[in-house]
């Protein structure tokens, strides 16, 4: 197999994680950082202070601010957060293969793949439980790569897979890429569980229903079932609303607590209130995105909110 170039297009903590994950293959990488101070400290100090302390980079991983220079790439990685992702993909070619690894939707609201499909040809979504410090440290883990094309899943596996990171493939693209996004909205409710005390019983309650609310929303929009069920779904919902890693529970914690949220990239907010607004739109019911978003925005107290799924009227479960 010829060595693959591989350019990972942000240098925050998955970027940086995921660059290295690519270096460890073998693959021929270059990681992209807008801001020019920024590469260079990356490049001189090998070490990402900022986003991934404490793990070294490897002197032949080039980190650069050259968005032109980058882009001769066998793959680009694209791994910045979702609200930067619809500007970089005005400046990326149309016909290289992008792996598109954010997890949340375009400012609209919709899914970063749909947009990206409008200008670009060869697409594929990576999304898992993928806590990003565990996978820089080497610590062992799974993900998913979706692509409608499988020679492009392919060899976004063969560039990122190793001893310690399985890649499954898939084609559900809509199904791999929504249960990275919808989980965060979980995750920020299942930190608001933890920050309000409210026991082991409400937290198995509030994930088994999120996993409902998920469902509801992943039909709606033509993806698979199946894939709900997967690394890039359940998985992902588990280690996120479960980690003191992640910013998304932490953030529920910290508002369910009334404290200042720590100011970090917390895509659940945001896609609370996409689908709460979908809901409205449509007419299905998405709760706890709705209890999540009145929260976040200071219009109900967590308890108020807590209060309201409670007391809604009765249902079937598999209603
Ligand atoms: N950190 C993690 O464990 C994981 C994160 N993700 C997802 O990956 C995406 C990126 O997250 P992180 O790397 O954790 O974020 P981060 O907050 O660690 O870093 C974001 C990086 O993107 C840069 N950036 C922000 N806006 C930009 C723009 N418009 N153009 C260019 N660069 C820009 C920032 O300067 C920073 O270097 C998010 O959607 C997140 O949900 C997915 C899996 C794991
Ligand atoms: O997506 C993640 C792990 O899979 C990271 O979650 P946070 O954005 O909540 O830190």
């Amino acid at each position: 197999m010829t060595t693959q170039r591989v350019t990972v297009l942000g240098a925050g903590g998955w970027g940086t994680a995921l660059a290295l994950c690519a270096h460890r293959t073998g693959c021929q990488v270059t990681l992209w950082a807008r801001r020019p101070e920024a590469a260079q400290e990356l490049q001189q100090q090998r070490e990402n202070r900022a986003y991934l302390p404490g793990v070294a980079l490897p002197a032949s991983l080039k980190v650069t601010s050259d968005l032109a220079g980058s882009l001769q790439a066998d793959l680009l990685l694209v791994v910045l957060p979702s609200l930067g992702v619809p500007e970089m993909l005005t400046l990326l070619p149309p016909d290289r293969p992008l792996v598109l690894c954010a997890k949340g939707l375009a400012p609209g609201g919709e899914p970063l793949s749909e947009l990206a499909a409008r200008t670009h040809s060869h697409l594929a979504v990576l999304s898992g439980p993928n806590l990003a410090g565990e996978i820089a440290q080497g610590l062992p883990a799974a993900t998913v790569v979706a692509s409608r094309d499988p020679h492009l899943a392919q060899a976004a596996q063969q560039a990122l897979m190793s001893a310690s990171l399985r890649i499954y493939t898939s084609s559900d693209v809509l199904g791999v890429e929504l249960g990275g996004v919808l989980k965060n909205v979980i995750a920020l409710a299942a930190g608001m569980v933890d920050g309000l005390q409210l026991g082991d019983n409400a937290k198995a309650a509030l994930l088994t229903r999120g996993l409902a609310e998920m469902r509801r929303y992943l039909s709606a929009n033509g993806a698979q079932e199946a894939t709900l069920y997967g690394l890039s779904g359940l998985g992902d919902l588990i280690a996120t609303a479960s980690s003191p890693q992640s910013r998304n529970r932490a953030a529920g914690e910290a508002l369910a607590q009334g404290r200042p949220l720590p100011g970090k990239v917390v895509e659940g907010l945001r896609t609370a209130a996409l689908l709460d607004q979908w809901a409205q739109q449509t007419g299905q019911p998405m709760p706890i995105a709705h209890a999540v978003t009145q929260v976040a925005q200071g219009t109900w107290s967590p308890h108020e909110g807590l209060r309201w799924l409670m007391e809604r009227g009765a249902k079937s479960e598999l209603e």
